[in-house]
């Protein structure tokens, strides 16, 4: 496995990051803690730590959650505060990171490495929008998020191709990108998951 990476200027030093992008009800997180099962790693979602803050109520976790339930980006300042509070909580302990859902578009691709370091894989988890859209109905049964509404589902499934999308395009060129097929059972698509991770090695 990769020795601990620093990207030039970073400001910190930490071990290997592997970040998981993917449509809403792609699957990420429920690849991520199968993942996190297996490998160890550190495990950041993006929409866990937003929860969190929501969840304080704190004033900042009050307009946090108008935006999530529009199913819109939250200020990308605040979610990369967010994720590099909690890295460098764990760097010393941590054998690797596992960031999920996030770079959301392309520029949070961009301030990330200039303010916490280079990804070294990417797992794409791509599932069709009608799947997405009907595993995101489902979860909305149980998961109680204000997000998973009918309407928000469907700003969130647009904003992903208007906005998300394109950060594949924008690491497509480094060779660090591996496509996964998140049409399939959970153990299908984490197969592919565990061949991607294992071609590091
Ligand atoms: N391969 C799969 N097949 C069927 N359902 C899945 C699969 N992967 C995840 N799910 C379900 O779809 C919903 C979205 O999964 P989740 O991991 O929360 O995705 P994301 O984090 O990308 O939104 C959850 O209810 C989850 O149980
Ligand atoms: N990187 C990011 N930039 C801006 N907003 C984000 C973000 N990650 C999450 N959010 C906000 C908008 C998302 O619709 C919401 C839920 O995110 P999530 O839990 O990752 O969704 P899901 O697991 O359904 O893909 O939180
Ligand atoms: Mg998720």
């Amino acid at each position: 496995m990769h020795s601990s990476l620093h990207v030039p200027g970073s400001p910190t030093i930490f071990s290997l990051i592997l970040i998981c992008p993917g449509g809403p009800g792609s699957g990420k997180g429920t690849q991520c803690e199968k993942i996190v099962e297996r490998y160890g790693f550190t495990h950041l979602s993006s929409g866990d730590l937003l929860r969190a803050e929501v969840s304080s109520g704190s004033e900042r976790g009050k307009q946090l959650a108008a935006i999530m339930e529009k199913g819109e980006l939250v200020p990308l300042d605040t979610i990369l505060n967010m994720i590099k509070e909690a890295m460098i909580a764990k760097a010393s302990t941590s054998k690797g990171f596992l960031i999920d859902g996030y770079p959301r578009e392309v520029r949070q691709g961009e301030e990330f490495e200039k303010k916490i370091g280079a990804p070294c894989l990417l797992l794409y988890i791509d599932a069709k929008a009608e799947t997405m859209l009907m595993r995101l109905i489902k979860r909305g049964e149980t998961s109680g998020r204000s997000d998973d509404t009918a309407q928000t589902i469907k700003n969130r499934l647009e904003l992903y191709y208007k906005a998300t999308e394109p950060v594949i395009a924008y690491y497509q060129g480094r060779g660090i990108v591996r496509k996964i097929n998140a049409e399939g059972s959970v153990d299908e698509v984490f197969s592919q998951v565990a061949n991607a991770i294992e071609s590091l090695q």
